[in-house]
């Protein structure tokens, strides 16, 4: 083993990478909140500010994956459609299937320039995680409970809110609704055959409500559709605590863009193309696993530096007064303020640990899980 791939697996250089994390963002956190009276003044100005603030927290994820862990990203994509990725508005369908399938589209952003603007139509329980919940409120992030009864008010105004956003965005929209799991994917799959779809071998249904409305309110806003299919190599199979620990992926996403004037308007018409885009998916997934190819050029993007610098900057800026105050700790030799410290580190590593989890398919949500008959039950009661 090499010393630098013996410095990643140690627990301490964790604990400091989420230290820097974690402070960096409740400080970014706090300037986003002083950032809310630019808004009465200049709506814009206050939108470019907290894009670049969010840049400053969600690049250090993506440095986390291309600097410390090396994982590698291939782009596989019609060179025509490449020129134009970055610069016009869009919205991503992607496959749900990865615990970190949202950091390597995260990638692909800082790639082409639209991290720090990037939204998606996110499950509400994501607004309270700490320091990325947070930053998404100052993004004008979408929020759905996913029960479209509650939803189709609210997600359709957050989505008309985007008409004037000053830079250009990419809109994620996991249409599966929820991550897969061999369980939701049987009871979609019985779902399927109840509507008399074809059945998919490595997605779920797909949720047409989201995508329709979204279609709809993005339309003169969005140029189109950016159809992406992301996989592993070798079976690989991700973690956040993998990249932690340094370990370096390989990921594949075929991208095919669809002008969005090629989606019906009328909704039983869009959901029916939503259904066929999700069985061409499958089979580019099969051709995938087949052939450990999509149908596609190799057209990647390398890596900017930008995501690292910033990394620095904010490692140095909170390592150096950490340093400081642990000497002074140690010299103080008083055991109470020794025991506080140690208690208050280990609460904070506590809830990164918490944090993480978050993108764990194994502590996942229910939604998917449920057979229909229970659903229409429970909306029933709830009436
Ligand atoms: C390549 C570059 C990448 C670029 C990346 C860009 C940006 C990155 C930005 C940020 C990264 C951060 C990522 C954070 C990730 C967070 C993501 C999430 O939180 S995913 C979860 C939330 N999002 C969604 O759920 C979106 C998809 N869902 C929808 O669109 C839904 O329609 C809805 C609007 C949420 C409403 O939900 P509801 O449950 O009420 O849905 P529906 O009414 O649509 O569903 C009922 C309908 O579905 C049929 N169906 C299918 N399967 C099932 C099943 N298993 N059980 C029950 N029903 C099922 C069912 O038959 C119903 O059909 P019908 O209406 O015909 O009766
Ligand atoms: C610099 C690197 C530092 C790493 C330190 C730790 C950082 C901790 C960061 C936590 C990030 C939390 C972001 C949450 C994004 C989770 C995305 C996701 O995948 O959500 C799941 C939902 O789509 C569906 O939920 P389910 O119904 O499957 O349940």
């Amino acid at each position: 083993m090499g010393l630098l791939q013996l410095l990643k697996s140690q627990f301490l250089s964790h604990l400091l990478i989420c230290y820097v994390f974690l402070v960096s963002g409740i400080i970014i956190n706090l300037l986003q909140l002083c950032t809310l009276p630019v808004w009465l003044l200049s709506k814009q100005l206050f939108r470019r500010i907290n894009i670049r603030l969010a840049y400053c927290i969600s690049s250090q994820m993506v440095a986390a994956l291309e600097w410390w862990s090396g994982t590698e990203c291939t782009l596989y994509t019609d060179p025509k459609s490449y020129p134009l990725y970055g610069n016009e508005n869009a919205i991503v369908v992607l496959n749900h299937s990865f615990e970190i399938d949202f950091l390597c589209g995260w990638t692909f952003c800082e790639r082409f320039g639209v991290l720090g603007s990037s939204k998606v139509l996110a499950k509400k329980e994501l607004a309270y995680v700490p320091v990325i919940g947070w930053m998404w409120y100052f993004l004008e992030i979408v929020f759905c409970k996913r029960n479209w009864e509650q939803d189709r008010r609210t997600v359709a105004q957050g989505l008309q809110n985007l008409h004037d956003y000053p830079e250009n965005f990419w809109f994620l929209l996991y249409c599966e609704g929820t991550r897969f799991t061999p369980k939701k994917h049987q009871i979609s799959m019985q779902v399927a055959e109840s509507k008399g779809l074809a059945k998919l071998k490595y997605h779920l249904l797909p949720r047409t409500k989201g995508f329709w409305v979204t279609v709809q309110n993005l339309r003169g806003t969005a140029a189109a559709v950016y159809d992406s299919t992301l996989n592993f190599r070798n079976n690989e199979t991700p973690t956040l605590l993998g990249i932690l620990h340094g370990k370096k992926y390989h990921a594949d996403l075929y991208v095919r863009r669809i002008p969005l004037e090629l989606i019906p308007e009328d909704e039983a018409e869009c959901a029916a193309w939503l259904h066929k885009l999700y069985q061409e998916k499958d089979a580019f997934q099969e051709q995938y696993s087949q052939t450990g190819r999509y149908p596609a050029p190799v057209v990647s993007p390398p890596r900017r530096p930008w995501s690292l610098i910033n990394w620095l900057f904010w490692s140095c800026l909170l390592l150096y007064p950490l340093g400081l105050l642990l000497a002074q700790l140690i010299s103080s030799g008083s055991m109470l303020t020794i025991f506080t410290s140690v208690a208050l580190c280990s609460a904070a590593s506590l809830g990164v640990r918490w944090m993480i989890g978050q993108t764990e398919i194994n502590k996942g949500s229910s939604y998917g899980n449920k057979e229909r008959v229970e659903i229409k039950k429970e909306k029933q009661e709830s009436c």
